[in-house]
């Protein structure tokens, strides 16, 4: 995975993009973001006038050893139970897949079950990681398997015609993993970065704080970076979606982020394979405290802010209809020459 190259943005496409915004029938830069985001896909997809078409969510599942020290509002069981419902459609992130005509996937990377479950798709690398108060919370190959994971299932969904993908987890516990991470990769302090999650009491954001703390303290006699700081610190839903960022970096396919967990795994991915982050799209701020940090880190701005706090790629799937806007903007609107509508005088 480490020796992928990652292809740079084409900046001709950007600066082609650019030229034709500046052509249509309004008041330059009047379309503001939006502007932005065609600029960005057009680097991305080298097409200076991208045309997104199929938009692919790709769900990965896994539970959390650390659990057992009380940071969720829910028992460990709900991973499951979410799992089946997605595979259902009974959850939120398939009433937005389907607002927006998305393929959607849910794959068990790590979900502490052996029930079979049907729907969803079973690369199950082990049945949850370890609970990393006590240890590391997998091994070095776990870690790798699981970015394999991500990899494998991302490519095929491109390979399937998708062509841009939004990345969702489930994971009972995984704000608590993800907080950690970026407090591991970040440096910034705990209480800034750690949220209610699934909304645990202001006694349990004490507990969580502090677990996250003795945990670091733990874990971090040395800096750990990539693939390390994962088996120590873990996430194996994690690990998958880095993986699967890595594979859509290098297949030029756009990488909608959704909230903290999905960011924090952007993190992981561009310390194992640099340059995923030009490929990355922020689309909404979660509620979660930590997001919005791991975003500033990743220097990216959300467009938008509808207080979301549940992950699954929801936050992604909503803000989905704007990239599609972006693309409608490039090639149904006519420039000034074709419309014969007068310049800027
Ligand atoms: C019913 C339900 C559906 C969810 N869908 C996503 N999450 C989200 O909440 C969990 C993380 O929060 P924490 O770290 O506080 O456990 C993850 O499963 C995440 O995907 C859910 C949580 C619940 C309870
Ligand atoms: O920001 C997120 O993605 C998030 C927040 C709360 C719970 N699950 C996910």
């Amino acid at each position: 995975m480490e020796n992928i190259k990652i292809d740079h943005l084409d900046e001709q496409a950007m600066v082609n993009a650019q030229q034709h915004i500046d052509q249509l029938t309004k008041p330059v830069g009047s379309l503001g973001k939006i502007e932005e985001l065609a600029i960005q896909l057009a680097g991305v997809t080298r097409n200076a006038k991208p045309n997104l078409q199929k938009p692919a969510i790709i769900v990965f599942a896994a539970d959390h050893g650390i659990t057992a020290e009380g940071i969720s509002a829910f028992p460990q069981e709900v991973t499951i139970q979410m799992v089946a419902n997605m595979a259902n459609g009974g959850a939120a992130i398939n009433a937005f897949a389907n607002n927006i005509g998305a393929d959607f996937k849910v794959v068990d990377v790590g979900v502490n079950t052996d029930q079979p479950m049907d729907g969803a798709v079973d690369r199950k690398v082990m049945h949850g990681t370890k609970n990393y108060a006590k240890g590391n919370a997998m091994t070095l190959k776990e870690v790798e398997q699981a970015l394999q994971v991500g990899y494998e299932e991302t490519k095929m969904m491109i390979e399937a015609g998708a062509d841009s993908i939004c990345f969702g987890e489930v994971g009972i516990g995984n704000t608590t993993v993800s907080s950690t991470l970026f407090a591991a990769i970040s440096n910034l302090p705990v209480t800034h970065i750690t949220g209610y999650g699934t909304g645990i009491s202001d006694e349990q954001l004490l507990r969580k704080i502090e677990v996250i703390e003795n945990t670091l303290e733990f874990h971090l006699k040395e800096p750990l970076v990539g693939k390390q700081i994962l088996a120590h610190l873990g996430g194996l839903e994690i690990a998958a979606m880095a993986g699967g960022m890595i594979a859509a970096a290098q297949h030029h396919t756009p990488i909608l982020l959704d909230g903290l967990i999905s960011t924090v795994s952007a993190c992981v991915a561009e310390q194992i394979v640099s340059g995923v982050k030009s490929y990355l799209f922020a689309t909404h701020k979660s509620v979660e405290p930590g997001h919005v940090y791991a975003l500033n880190y990743l220097q990216l701005t959300p467009l938008i802010d509808l207080e979301f706090r549940l992950g699954e790629g929801t936050g992604a799937a909503v803000a989905y209809p704007l990239f599609s806007a972006a693309c409608h903007m490039m090639n149904d609107m006519a420039t000034f020459a074709d419309a014969g509508v007068s310049g800027k005088s």
